[in-house]
């Protein structure tokens, strides 16, 4: 099919209040029918707020929006949908408790064979097909990864006919394959004359899919060009309204005693399936040890195995040098364990709490916070305010409840929970999940200089560059089974990925 390209959605002069605050200021954006465009901009600088917009989730405050030369107003998403506006969202709105194919028939382009599983299955390998993504009909949803959920996620939008997608942040739990065949499925989107919106942190995604770019800052428009003939500075410099620092060169790491030692790990699936098959790592003090591989390799289930909220079938797990014997969250901590988890909105913050609350979390029983049995509340508010500033979280003060920062502020405030009570050992999963640039730098640097004062770092991160960037080791991850451990110094992308997808065990 080919489309004159031409103006999809035009938005003119929105504006959102929450309270006080502008979060989106007079914004004035033209997405085209055949474009990608990336909306870019730091954490909180109203991307998503603008997109909600888009959706009909919010209603702008003031401002018109046009689909086609024709005024619109969303006041639910599926109104939004209906003239064919759909997106992906940071946080997936599917049924964890049903399959990937339950999930698929709620969608109304199933509507009519939900009761005929075999027809729906036809129907699903049809989607599939068309999107060129793969789904597990007969998965629960529970048992998928980050990763899988998302492209469920865009086979149920395009299976409602969406023409304009909006993706935030899609590649944030993605393999580096997985990526590439979504940068495929978006210029071929485009090609077809739908518009794809593309909320990304990674510029080199965005200079590898992108058409357009548009910068927010501070709620407003701070420049929109072609991406031919921009350079990733000048977008960062339009971003954060400076240069970045040049990244410091990293010293090498000097280990010292084990600081977590895993053998023999054998650990199930939901499903019953294997999930690690005699996993064996260790991490040592003063060293970050990287794990590479596709998602659903076995990493969300080695983090539960040890943080103890998954049964182990086999084998042992030290921290500290001292063997976990009833292994629970509460052991794991208690030996110095800390963790950023890798679904952020579900286990990592209460949204109901405040932003100060979810801070404080994990210093509540102990001094200075805890004193006689009682919360000092004083110093809990003093203590989230340092963090708020140290970590740089935008938001309004330490009372906001978390549900309503940005999505990065709130990865900023896990991190701050869990890196401030001077960890032995942390386990970072995806860690700069939804950060903007500068903050991607900061938390590099936090996790450095972890390691450089003794602290031991486990990296776990669908992102190679990331793993690579940071790691003293890698240990390569496929199928359950740990394919090998490299040195970062001679470890390649390209080795790498070879392990990453091997099936047979090579050791
Ligand atoms: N429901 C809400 N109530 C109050 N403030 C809100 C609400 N939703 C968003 N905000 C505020 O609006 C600002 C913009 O948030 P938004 O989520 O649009 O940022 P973003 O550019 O998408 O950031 P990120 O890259 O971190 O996802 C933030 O400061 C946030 O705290």
């Amino acid at each position: 099919m080919t489309t004159d390209p031409g103006p999809a959605l035009q938005l003119t002069g929105i504006t959102k209040r929450f309270g006080a605050f502008v979060a989106n200021d007079r914004i004035d954006l033209g997405i085209a029918w055949g474009e990608v465009h990336a909306l870019l901009g730091e954490n909180g600088a109203g991307k998503t707020t603008l997109m909600r917009i888009v959706t009909g989730l919010y209603q702008p405050d003031e401002g018109t929006m046009r689909l086609d030369g024709e005024p619109v107003t969303f006041r639910r998403p599926e109104q939004a949908l209906r003239a064919g506006i759909g997106m992906v969202h940071q946080h997936f709105t599917l049924v964890p408790t049903l399959t990937e194919l339950e999930n698929l028939t709620m969608a109304p382009a199933f509507l009519p064979w939900a009761n005929g599983r075999s027809a729906a299955r036809r129907k699903a390998a049809e989607v599939e097909r068309a999107t060129g993504l793969r789904i597990e009909p007969d998965r629960l949803v529970a048992d998928a990864a980050v990763g899988e959920r998302q492209r469920l996620e865009i086979v149920k939008l395009l299976s409602r006919g969406a023409r304009l997608l909006i993706f935030d942040e899609p590649s944030a739990a993605l393999s580096p394959g997985e990526w590439d065949e979504l940068a495929k499925l978006m210029r071929r989107l485009a090609g077809e004359g739908h518009a794809v919106v593309l909320i990304s942190h990674k510029l080199s995604e965005v200079f590898a899919v992108a058409d357009r770019w548009t910068v927010l800052r501070g709620g407003a428009v701070a420049g929109t060009g072609d991406i031919a003939g921009t350079t990733p500075a000048e977008l960062v410099a339009l971003m954060v309204g400076e240069s970045l620092a040049p990244r410091r060169e990293r010293t090498p790491a000097t280990p010292g005693g084990p600081a977590l030692v895993i053998e023999g790990l054998t650990v199930a699936r939901d499903s019953g399936a294997t999930a690690l098959d005699e996993v064996g790592l260790e991490v040592r003090a003063g060293e970050i040890v990287g794990i590479a591989g596709v998602a659903g390799s076995g990493q969300s289930e080695l983090v539960e195995a040890v943080l103890g909220i998954r049964p182990v079938a086999g084998g042992t797990i030290e921290i500290g040098g001292r063997r976990l014997e009833r292994r629970t969250p509460e052991g794991f901590y208690a030996a110095g364990g800390a963790l950023i988890p890798e679904d952020r909105h579900h286990v990592a913050v209460i949204g109901g709490m405040s932003l100060g609350e979810n801070i404080n979390l994990r210093a509540l029983r102990h001094a200075p916070l805890a004193r006689r049995g009682r919360i000092d509340i004083g110093a809990a508010r003093v203590r989230a305010r340092r963090l708020i500033e140290e970590y740089e979280v935008r938001a309004t003060g330490e009372h906001q409840p978390m549900a309503r920062l940005s999505g990065g502020n709130q990865q900023k405030a896990v991190l701050a929970r869990e890196l401030s009570t001077d960890p032995s050992l942390v386990i970072a999963v995806q860690p700069v999940r939804g950060l903007d640039v500068r903050a991607t730098e900061f938390v590099y640097r936090r996790l450095t200089e972890h390691r450089d004062r003794g602290g031991a770092v486990l990296l776990i991160s669908m992102d190679l560059d990331e793993v690579l960037a940071l790691s003293d080791r890698i240990a390569v991850l496929a199928h359950g089974r740990v394919r090998g451990v490299l040195d970062a110094a001679d470890a390649t992308r390209a080795g790498i990925g070879s392990l990453m997808t091997s099936s047979e065990v090579t050791a």
